[in-house]
């Protein structure tokens, strides 16, 4: 099937009954995602990740709307052809769901004896999956004898047996520490880029996204309030909700804890001549990797302490964030950064020492 991978959701409605009455866990969720794309969604607790991700093959059948993949509406199937359409999405756990009495072989193996595929055929799918998620040597051990990173390949291994051309992950690396995540998710992209499989995963941690997402969505309370390249949406958040989780990721600077009582975010005023000012600088665009500081200190003659400062790679492109304090000429200073096309925000101002030891 030509653009198998490919999903289109139409305003997807989904309402459940809790116990503090209805709740809208799809509200009118409309999305495309390309065949091959690695598409992230991200959200808080509760926001409706999990009802989006099982809408996609009807685990959760949407109350409104239709869910197209392949450019067939699954909403549309009898229960017969949605079990065939099915075979087409595979899907792995934060928890695994192995079977504990099956070997490693046997768990990968059993969708395909489910579908009756005859014992040589099985032998030579699952052989050449163990090897692709690094677990040749680990065919005949149970899963209680595998690490947690372990089991996870196992997982995937399985949910890739039946050839899908979509591969759902639900949290898939919630449950495993920061290096087995890495190896995981290094594993999903390669696996996305050697068989062109579309992978959408939901989590609730931004590092999951920038490491391998080209698109990411965010979700609020059922609804998508953010969408974008993964780069756009870390770098350039528009939504308070995207702009916070972005914010996650760069390292907290407690300003108010760095400066006492001589802090505020409370915008400059003729009360506090002589005091600095706090920018976060955000380094993209044309001038991302230009000697902005120094040029900074020698254009205008201010004062600049750094305070903090990282650069990142999101989607093989660079981007830093820095905070530093200027003292001195701050509004010719915002306004070079912004002539630059770098991004520049006012986190606050700090009276001066000497006025507060007065
Ligand atoms: N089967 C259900 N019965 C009742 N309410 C449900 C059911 N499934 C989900 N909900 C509610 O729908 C809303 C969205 O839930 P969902 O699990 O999709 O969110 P999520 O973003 O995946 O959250 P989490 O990260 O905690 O898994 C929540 O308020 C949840 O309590």
């Amino acid at each position: 099937m030509a653009n198998g991978g490919a999903i289109q959701l139409e305003a997807l409605g989904k309402r459940f009954l809790g116990p503090s009455g209805e709740v809208s866990a799809l509200d009118d969720v409309s999305l495309d995602i390309a065949e091959g794309e690695i598409f992230g969604v991200i959200g808080r607790s509760g926001a409706g990740k999990s009802t989006l991700l099982r809408a996609i093959n009807l685990l959760e059948r949407p109350d409104r709307g239709r869910v197209i993949v392949g450019g067939t509406d699954l909403t549309a199937l009898s229960a017969e052809a949605l079990r065939h359409e099915r075979r087409g999405i595979g899907m792995i756990f934060q928890h695994f769901n192995l079977l504990a009495r099956r070997s490693v072989f046997d768990n990968v193996a059993l969708p395909l004896e489910l579908a009756g595929l005859p014992k040589s055929e099985i032998r030579a799918r699952v052989t050449p999956l163990l090897e692709l998620v690094g677990l040749a040597d680990k065919a005949g051990q149970v899963p209680a004898k595998l690490s947690g990173g372990q089991k996870q390949r196992v997982g995937i291994a399985r949910a890739l047996a039946a050839e899908p051309k979509i591969l759902l992950s639900d949290e898939a690396t919630s449950a495993l520490d920061p290096q087995t995540t890495r190896s995981i998710l290094t594993l999903l992209k390669d696996i996305n880029q050697r068989l062109g499989l579309t992978i959408v995963l939901i989590t609730h941690e931004m590092s999951v996204v920038r490491e391998i997402c080209d698109r990411v969505a965010v979700m609020e309370q059922g609804r998508i309030v953010e969408l974008g390249s993964t780069f756009d949406v870390l770098t350039r958040p528009a939504h308070p909700l995207a702009r916070e989780i972005a914010r996650g990721l760069e390292p907290e600077l407690k300003l108010d804890q760095l400066f006492g009582e001589r802090f505020s975010t409370l915008p400059v005023t003729q009360s506090m001549p002589g005091g600095s000012t706090i920018l976060r600088i955000t380094f993209t665009g044309p001038n991302a990797e230009a000697p902005v500081i120094a040029d900074l200190v020698r254009r205008f003659n201010v004062d600049l302490n750094i305070l903090s400062g990282t650069i990142d790679y999101i989607q093989g492109r660079p981007y830093g964030v820095m905070k530093v304090e200027v003292t001195g000429a701050v509004e010719a200073v915002l306004a070079y950064l912004k002539s630059l096309e770098l991004g520049v925000e006012v986190l606050g101002h700090v009276r001066s020492a000497l006025r507060t030891a007065l």
